[in-house]
């Protein structure tokens, strides 16, 4: 699989997201949009009128994360407005399996994501319902934390159920990741990377995109 970088929009400037989406749209595979309610992580972000603002605004495609309550009612929507991925979140939703495969029918990539301490083995057996696994490396609702190290035997296992079941799901690591700690995710077996303070702290996102995508490329080893 190749490693693929996803830069947050959590950590621009959200006054100029436009200009935000652009600084990254020459090497970022993916944009990550960060949406949080206020409720099922103690922080509020934007919802889906920003992200219709933004997909009219980038041709990035739009890596929608949902760290809200009830993904099962609103996730569709971000589906159906044109996002590339919808990731929501296991212990968040009642029906995951239903709301992924909602997901899948109305065109985007759908994914599924755990906090640091929810365990991957409970998934094995619907891995073939999503597209992506998302595996938050610190605890999810804000930017600029530091990669949690305790997450990477999960990664490993996370890949391992993967590859024995041979599911071309996608391995997302999301948190923390920067040039100090993307080696040890992709050796671990991670292949998609967000990163938000890492991008638009730097002086040239872009750039920040392709130096962090040569590390993990070489970390993984031509998996
Ligand atoms: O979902 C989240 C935080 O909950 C992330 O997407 C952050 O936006 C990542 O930011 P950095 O840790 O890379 O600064």
């Amino acid at each position: 699989m190749a490693i693929q970088i996803s830069p947050s929009i959590l950590s621009a400037d959200f006054a100029h997201l436009a200009d935000e989406a652009a600084a990254v749209s020459p090497s970022a595979d993916w944009l990550h949009v960060d949406v949080m309610d206020g409720h099922f992580v103690p922080n509020l972000t934007l919802g889906l009128p920003v992200v219709e603002s933004l997909l009219k605004a980038t041709d990035t495609p739009l890596d929608c994360h949902l760290m809200i309550e009830d993904p099962d009612r609103w996730a569709p929507a971000y589906a159906e407005a044109g996002a590339g991925s919808v990731t929501v979140h296991a212990r968040a939703a009642s029906a995951p399996v239903r709301t992924l495969r909602e997901i899948r029918r109305l065109g985007a990539r759908a994914g599924l994501a755990l906090n640091p301490a929810e365990p991957v083995e409970p998934y094995a057996d619907i891995v073939g319902e999503m597209d992506m696994l998302l595996l938050m490396t610190v605890e999810p609702g804000f930017g600029g934390q530091s990669f949690l190290d305790v997450v990477l035997p999960k990664i490993r296992r996370a890949r391992e159920i993967l590859d024995t079941r041979e599911a071309s799901v996608w391995l997302q690591v999301d948190g923390g990741v920067s040039a100090e700690t993307i080696e040890r995710a992709a050796e671990a077996g991670a292949d998609v990377f967000v990163a938000g303070s890492a991008v638009y702290g730097a002086q040239d996102p872009a750039k920040a995109v392709e130096s962090l995508r040569a590390l993990a490329v070489e970390a993984a080893g031509g998996r």
